[in-house]
């Protein structure tokens, strides 16, 4: 009996050999490994990937390799083989993977700063949880309409301390208010010394998400990581605080902020395995500032400098404001975020400069298991960096992409949907849940800038290594309309 078990066990184990061998031997015969250069030994291609960062036109690099190689290619940047995608098909297929093939991949200084339960690196059924409350909670209407008073007031308290015929320093003044929208949002703190100290310690802590991945006394990465101590600290109390106050009261109102939608899903969870621990709520707040602090005041910085540089746009987002401005005066009302939003010409604005300078213009993924896309075959252990700004720079896609045409989105039907040649936030099961919140803060911020104020931009030019930042945090002279 036993030996005929054996010989079945033995039959079943050689088919599946051969059937494994075969399978990889059919993908292998049909798709290749895209064509591609690993540059120098070490290094591969990394200067010419960073050097192309420092240009006018950082998808040099890969237009490069486009034009040799085809729209998906092989390089070897920043320490590891990569497979580069500028091909908009290729990256649905990235993108709409639910992590069974592509889980995200970032360099070690981010993996160690993040930590492993950080949304940004989690896969599966908690990062669908966690994704889907904060999600639902960012873009709904009773958030948005509490979230666009505060935003008002930080944008009154920023322009409020310029004084006619200032230099101002826009990249900063954003930053300012966007900072302030950003904690309220997650955790209700207001303007006061915690705010003070979650600004600073939240600064020293991302300065070193692009650094050596040296963990010693003195290294850039150990200060970050004693900064994200000292705030890990800081959050705790206040979730702590949160979760007492809940205790206590029979009576639960609507969630607050993104710590409340973590602790009331914890709350109701039945099982104690399933509720969320504290300090995984706690670094979770952190991890969400990280997308959420720089891409807003971005965005808006560089919507003044596209349009500074194209006074036709200007002209008509002005007029459209007014427009705005004056119907609600002379109804008397205070604004909705509807109305901010309702503007056609000031979203395709936005659009135009999500299009043209997104922060974050590319996603990276490592493969789980050998794939094949389109004829490409990407193998098990590979990454993937799927590039959004070339797709969005690309004239197969996008007539004279290097001009700032908002008008474009008009002619395309005026709306902004996302398809595959437009996904600044991304896309699929990691699409970005704050990205409602970010239109609505760039166009109050808009509405209010341009009805308010003109000015005069100072020459700058765009950086795009290691992030997108303007190169003297465009400097521009504000003069109040009313004068
Ligand atoms: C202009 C502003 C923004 C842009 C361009 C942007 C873009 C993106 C992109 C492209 C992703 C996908 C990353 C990936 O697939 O690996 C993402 C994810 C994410 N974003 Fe945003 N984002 C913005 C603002 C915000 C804000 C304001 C928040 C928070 C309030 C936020 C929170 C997140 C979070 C938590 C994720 C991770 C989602 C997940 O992996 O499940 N983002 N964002």
């Amino acid at each position: 009996m036993k030996l005929v078990l054996g010989f079945w066990v033995l039959v079943g184990f050689v088919g599946w050999c051969w059937w494994k061998r075969k399978s990889k031997k059919r993908l292998e015969n049909k798709a290749a490994i895209p064509r591609g250069s690993s540059g120098w030994p070490l290094i591969g291609e990394t200067l010419d990937f960073i050097a192309s960062g420092y240009t006018s036109r950082p998808v040099s690099f890969m237009e490069k390799r486009k034009a040799l190689y085809g729209k998906v290619f092989r390089s070897h940047i920043l320490g590891v083989p990569i497979i580069i995608s500028t091909d908009p098909d290729v990256n649905k297929v990235v993108l709409q993977n639910n992590g069974s093939i592509f889980i995200p991949f970032y360099p070690k200084s981010i993996t160690e700063l993040l930590g492993k339960s950080s949304i940004l690196q989690m896969n599966g059924n908690l990062q669908k949880r966690v994704h889907g409350l904060i999600g639902s909670f960012l873009k709904s209407p009773q958030l948005k309409a509490r979230i666009t008073r505060e935003i008002e007031k930080a944008v009154d308290q920023t322009m409020g301390t310029w004084k006619e015929g200032n230099l101002v320093y826009m990249q900063e003044e954003t930053r300012n208010i966007t900072f302030q929208v950003l904690v309220k949002a997650l955790m209700s703190v207001g303007p006061g010394e915690d705010l003070q100290f979650l600004r600073r310690e939240f600064g020293e802590f991302i300065k070193g998400l692009v650094c050596l991945p040296i963990k010693l006394p003195g290294t850039r990465l150990y200060k970050s990581l004693k900064a994200k101590e000292r705030l890990l600290k800081m959050v705790r109390r206040i979730v702590e605080e949160k979760k007492m106050k809940m205790e206590n009261t029979d009576e639960r109102g609507p969630p607050m902020d993104a710590v409340d939608v973590l602790l009331c899903d914890s709350g109701e969870a039945a099982d104690e395995k399933q509720r969320l621990p504290l300090d995984f709520i706690s670094g979770n707040i952190i991890g969400m500032m990280i997308p959420g602090e720089d891409s807003v005041p971005m965005l808006m910085t560089l919507a003044i400098k596209y349009l500074s540089d194209s006074p036709l746009a200007l002209r008509q987002l002005q007029e459209e404001n007014m427009e705005l401005k004056r119907r609600k005066a002379h109804l008397g009302e205070d604004y909705a975020w509807t109305d901010y939003m309702s503007l056609p010409f000031t979203q395709n604005v936005i659009n135009e400069t999500l299009r043209m300078a997104n922060i974050i213009n590319a996603v990276w993924r490592k493969t789980l298991k050998d794939i094949e896309i389109k004829g490409y075959f990407i193998p098990k252990g590979w990454c993937v960096l799927a590039s959004f700004v070339s797709v969005h720079m690309n004239e197969e896609n996008y007539e004279d992409p290097y001009r700032f045409d908002p008008w474009r989105w008009e002619r395309k039907g005026g709306n902004f949907n996302y398809n595959n040649c437009f996904t600044p936030f991304g896309g699929g099961q990691r699409l970005c849940p704050g990205f409602e919140l970010s239109r609505l803060e760039v166009s109050i911020f808009l509405h209010h800038l341009v009805t308010r104020y003109r000015w005069v931009a100072e020459e700058d030019c765009i950086v795009n290594f290691p992030t997108v930042k303007m190169k003297r945090k465009l400097p521009v002279v504000v003069t109040s309309i009313s004068s």
